[in-house]
């Protein structure tokens, strides 16, 4: 995290709602959702498979795919001359293209799907900066893909922009998408769970890269993990996601050492504890996620909520409600109202 004013937010989403056609009827993947991204910080959007979170990422780079579209709400970005609200470009738009790459860049769990098999890795990053005209000419693109392979910390840079990408291991290539990413200088990277293909120790050299690159560029991050503790390492903020809602949100060690939200507190109690023995049982949360086409009524946590309420968590849909400056959970029991009238 750079030292900047931290209220300057390069991205504020507002009442974001994104849809799915399917034979069953119109599904809400993303249910009116607001946050901002800081110049220059990280969120962590973090949630189990299935509540939204790739498809909030795709929906900043305004790249839902049919038979998903955005509904409804804004997405303001902040890093050009005047705002821009994405949700009102075409994605096939010469303004969306200037977006997408060179100021909005994203990276993905399998780095195989940014790569062209037929081309080395070279040449890709070498087509990037050309088709956003970075450089006059292919030789000096080329200079630019070999220092940002060496930005990535890969060993003999020279030698890997000739290599293709089959010809690298899984946690280089990850390094090679990220150099592609950033080779146009990006002032947001969307990571969609960038480490979770890879081992512990790989995981945790990606990390660390992706720290340093962001403080050396100045670059803000919105990372899409299902881990708690990969968003604890790397997040400022984090939102948690479930069935499309947020239902937390906040300062990263506030929520982490705070959580009001029955699933965050869920989601913290199925991580191994360094205090845990290894006869220790994780409390797995029970049950599934539901699919969106199976919206449960009121509160869409309350299926497997321990602390459901019935007639109140299955009736009526809690508001996001205060606990501390920035802190906000979408429970009846961190309504202080609530809690001072249950008290
Ligand atoms: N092509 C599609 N057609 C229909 N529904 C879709 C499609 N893509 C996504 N969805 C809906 O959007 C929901 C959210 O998907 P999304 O990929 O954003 O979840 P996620 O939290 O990123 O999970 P994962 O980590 O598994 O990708 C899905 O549960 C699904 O109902």
């Amino acid at each position: 995290m750079t030292g900047r004013n931290m209220s300057e937010p390069l991205i504020e989403i507002e009442g974001l709602v994104t849809e799915f056609r399917t034979e069953g009827g119109v599904v809400r993947a993303v249910n009116g959702i607001d946050f901002s991204i800081p110049k220059g910080g990280t969120v962590a959007v973090l949630g189990e498979s299935g509540c939204g979170k790739s498809v909030t990422g795709q929906c900043l780079l305004n790249l839902v795919r049919k038979p998903g579209y955005i509904a409804s709400g804004s997405i303001r970005y902040h890093g050009g001359d005047k705002p821009v609200d994405i949700t009102k470009l075409k994605p096939t738009s010469e303004a969306m293209r200037k977006l997408r790459g060179p100021e909005i860049a994203m990276i993905f769990q399998e780095p195989m799907t940014s790569f062209d098999p037929l081309f080395t890795v070279g040449e890709q990053i070498i087509e990037m900066l050309m088709a956003h005209q970075r450089f006059p000419n292919r030789r000096e693109a080329r200079e630019h893909a070999i220092e940002m392979l060496r930005k990535v910390r890969l060993p003999s840079p020279e030698i890997i922009v000739d290599r293709y990408p089959h010809q690298l291991s899984g946690g280089m290539r990850q390094r090679v998408m990220i150099a592609l990413a950033l080779s146009c200088g990006p002032k947001l990277l969307i990571a969609d769970e960038p480490t979770t293909a890879l081992d512990v120790t790989t995981e945790s050299q990606i990390l660390d890269l992706l720290r340093q690159l962001q403080g050396e560029m100045d670059m803000a991050m919105m990372f899409i993990t299902h881990d708690l503790a990969v968003a604890s390492e790397i997040a400022d903020e984090v939102v948690v996601m479930y069935l499309g809602y947020i239902v937390e949100r906040g300062p990263v060690a506030e929520v982490l050492s705070a959580p009001q939200h029955p699933y965050t507190q869920a989601l913290l109690d199925s991580i191994p504890k360094l205090t845990d023995s290894a006869s220790t049982r994780l409390n797995a949360i029970q049950g599934m996620v539901p699919t969106p086409d199976q919206m449960p009524s009121g509160c869409p946590f309350h299926t497997r909520c321990t602390k459901f309420m019935a007639g109140l968590c299955d009736q009526k849909l809690p508001g996001l409600y205060e606990s501390s400056a920035g802190h906000v959970a979408r429970c009846f029991l961190a309504d202080p109202q609530f809690a001072g009238a249950a008290a």
